[in-house]
């Protein structure tokens, strides 16, 4: 039997099973990344504390950006990633100091 469909040469799906692979290691970072952020939250309402932290987060900035470069990772990247997952964490911050409130 013939198939339109072209044939994908070994190293391209070994490289796609290795994106896969990675993608999935991501996403159970980001799961436990959030997890570790919610209890982060419920302390800092606790606390009374803001929901963000601009001097914490600009020490991870910094941090992040010399990892990125000694890692061969675009640094203006590595920032705009870290700065879009932050963001999200501040709004579940937010949102469990609401709840607190009423
Ligand atoms: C997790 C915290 O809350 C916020 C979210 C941060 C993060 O996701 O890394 C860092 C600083 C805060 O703006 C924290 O204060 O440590």
């Amino acid at each position: 039997m013939t198939s339109d469909r072209p044939r994908i040469p070994v190293e391209l799906r070994q490289a796609r099973q290795t994106i896969d692979n990675i993608d999935a290691a991501l996403v159970h970072i980001l799961a436990e990344r959030f997890r570790c952020t919610q209890a982060v939250g419920e302390l800092k309402a606790d606390l009374g504390l803001p929901a963000s932290d601009p001097a914490r987060e600009a020490r991870q900035v910094e941090r992040l950006r010399t990892l990125a470069e000694e890692a061969g990772l675009d640094p203006v990247f590595a920032e705009k990633f870290l700065g879009f997952i932050v963001e999200e964490v501040i709004r579940h911050h937010e949102r469990i100091a609401a709840q607190r409130e009423g």
